[in-house]
């Protein structure tokens, strides 16, 4: 199994040769928030025949809509805009309930005082930054004016009143703002979890990444499909048994103490939470960020007894 960032032109050759020895081409966040379900597969503790394709959201987002990824997690909303040609994984999910730790609107002025301020957006997401239009539109009610940051600069670039963070950069970021607790009285920055808003309005979990496959792949290559799809099972449920374990991995990785990590760990779900996944497409539509309603088509395993949806 081979690892590696995308980047153009590596990535172009080892995604061909992928293909030629019939390898799905499985993308991965690459985040510490998929660190429990790749660890085990990377360092091959479960099997899985497969390249894996490390990037950012926005990313994975393209590549998959390019068809250069057969299976991968894509944000949420992604996967509304292309949901004809994919159709999504069960019981795998990047969720909450309630508090995330890793996906936050970082403001200078409480929420509610936003009204016709600047707001940047991370470039690498694409479900937070829809969640954040619902949440100030919806239910603080407050229009502001966003604005994309570029690709690598700081989160408050450009002089923001409020900047949205996800992944390691939101975990790193409110993990000093913590430690240096004066940083954070001095500048006043009020820190926003979207998860904990998202439930605290609507009662309900937070999807958002999801796991699909592109349908042709899925036509194609069912055995295939299958062996991917228990391995990231598998994966998934090996890491939830050595959760101290996988702290003590991460740890290392994103210089946040294990005790941290494992709580971060517990945050975040794996769940595909098909309430809340709908909740949040029928807010997106009515927000204009969705065209139409979307419903999920989840597939099936014809082997596997069907496991219950949260
Ligand atoms: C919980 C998270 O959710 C993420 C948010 C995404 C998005 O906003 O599009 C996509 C994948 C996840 O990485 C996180 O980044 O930690």
């Amino acid at each position: 199994m081979m690892c590696w960032k995308n980047n153009k032109s590596v990535g172009a050759s080892l995604m061909n040769r992928g293909e030629a020895l019939g390898k799905p081409r499985v993308g991965r966040v690459g985040y510490i928030n998929c660190f429990p379900i790749f660890y085990p597969l990377e360092k091959g503790l479960i099997k899985l025949s497969a390249q894996i394709v490390a990037d950012h959201p926005s990313n994975l987002n393209s590549l998959f809509a390019a068809g250069d990824i057969e299976v991968t997690a894509v944000s949420s909303i992604a996967y509304a805009h292309q949901c004809s040609s994919c159709v999504v994984l069960p019981d795998l999910a990047i969720a909450s309930d309630g508090a995330v730790w890793s996906v936050a609107l970082l403001s200078r002025v409480p929420l509610s005082q936003l009204k016709g301020e600047r707001v940047s957006l991370t470039p690498y997401s694409a479900t937070s930054i829809a969640l954040l239009q619902i949440l100030l539109s919806r239910f603080y009610e407050v229009e502001v004016e966003y604005f994309y940051r570029p690709q690598g600069v700081s989160p408050w670039w450009g002089e923001p009143k409020a900047t949205l963070v996800i992944g390691d950069e939101a975990l790193k970021t409110i993990y000093r703002y913590l430690e240096e607790d004066e940083l954070c009285a001095n500048q006043k920055c009020y820190v926003y979890d979207l998860g904990a808003e998202w439930k605290k309005f609507t009662g309900k979990q937070m999807v958002f990444a999801l796991w699909v496959v592109r349908r042709d792949f899925m036509e194609q290559h069912p055995v295939l499909l299958r062996e991917t799809w228990l391995a990231l099972q598998e994966a998934k449920s090996w890491s939830s048994r050595h959760r101290r374990f996988i702290a003590e991995q991460a740890q290392s990785l994103i210089r946040i103490p294990a005790e941290i990590m494992e709580d971060y760990f517990r945050h975040i779900k794996y769940e595909l939470y098909l309430n809340g996944l709908h909740q949040f497409f029928e807010y997106a539509w009515h927000c204009g960020v969705l065209d139409s309603q979307v419903q999920a088509e989840v597939w099936r395993d014809p082997v596997v007894e069907p496991v219950k949806h949260g």
